[in-house]
């Protein structure tokens, strides 16, 4: 009997096109295997329906839930995800089993065609609809005003050339894997800490699914794996959605065995947006993930009780 992998996914082009790059790395490793193929299947999650909503008013796992439920009612077998959008708290049969090579974790501001102003003299507005984008441009560069911006990665482009936005800002990996040329506008990298696992695919599984586990696992980069651990447990541990003002960066050099992480939060205090950055590493094997997870834990913690102590909130 032939098993059929069913490949969930979201059908916008991004989410195509990292669902056909899966597809082929899968079946590269199935090719030798004549009983196994692979068929993909596009759902559309509450974040494709309504385009006009701010991301944060949809809720959680906004681009996830309708294909994390089709696994769990057995319509699909595995989900291609990116990663960052994937909610900390989860079902507890799914699995985020392999985690490709990542791209680029780099958020762009990228400025309309012919314009280019200078971020820290002139005033500009500024498209995105991410809560973390705008609380850290708030405290970086306060000349940047914030303007709603929702939609795909070609719809954001679109709107930077026919509306009223002097830059919008998008992540360097969606454009990427997009083979989107810049070349007609100027852009700059932002000097501010990635989403979680931004740039990064996971691919989801159901834990007792051990047949497709052993075959996703071989699609797994250890080192991105491990990276983006650390970074989603920061963001569990503290405590906050996609949506939170929470950006983190881990990076493991093989070389050393040693896996560092940044996080950098804002949250209000009397009346005003801080930020707070906290920095920790540990020496670990490239596949010891429970240090990963227990690095990002920690990291959260601190935070958490950081926020705590200056807002008089007492934890014991
Ligand atoms: N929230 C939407 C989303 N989810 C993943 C990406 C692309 C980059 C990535 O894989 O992190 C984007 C677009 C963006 O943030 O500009």
């Amino acid at each position: 009997m032939t098993l059929t992998i069913r490949i969930g996914t979201r059908g916008s082009k991004l989410a195509m096109v990292q669902t056909n790059y899966v597809n082929e790395i899968l079946n590269k490793e199935i090719q030798t295997n004549k009983d196994i193929d692979t068929e993909i299947i596009k759902i559309k999650t509450v974040g494709d329906k309504d385009q006009n909503k701010k991301l944060v008013d949809l809720g959680l796992g906004v681009f996830t839930k309708e294909i994390d439920k089709s696994m769990l009612l057995n319509e699909t077998d595995i989900a291609v995800h990116s990663l960052k959008d994937v909610p900390t708290l989860w079902s507890d049969e799914l699995i985020i089993k392999a985690v490709p090579p990542r791209e680029s974790y780099n958020d762009l501001l990228i400025w309309k065609k012919n314009r280019k102003l200078n971020v820290f003299q002139d005033d500009i507005v500024v498209g995105t609809s991410s809560i973390r984008r705008a609380a850290f441009l708030e405290i970086r560069y306060p000349n940047l005003d914030v303007k709603l911006l929702r939609g795909n990665v070609q719809t954001r482009l679109k709107k930077l050339d026919d509306e009223e936005y002097d830059a919008i800002i998008m992540a360097e990996a969606g454009l990427n894997r997009l083979n989107i040329n810049l070349e007609d506008y100027n852009y700059e990298v932002l000097n501010m800490l990635p989403a979680p696992a931004q740039g990064a695919i996971g691919i989801a599984t159901r834990k007792a699914d051990e047949e497709i586990n052993e075959i996703v696992e071989l699609l797994d980069d250890k080192k991105t794996h491990l990276e983006v651990l650390a970074e989603r447990n920061a963001l569990k541990e503290y405590g906050g959605g996609c949506q939170a003002p929470f950006g983190a960066l881990a990076v493991y050099d093989e070389e050393e065995n040693v896996l560092s992480l940044t996080c950098d939060l804002v949250f209000e205090a009397n009346g005003k947006n801080v930020l707070v950055s906290k920095e920790g590493f540990v020496y670990c094997d490239i596949d010891d993930f429970e240090k990963a997870a227990d690095l990002g834990k920690n990291l959260g913690k601190l935070l958490k009780s950081y926020e705590n102590e200056v807002l008089g909130i007492n934890n014991e």
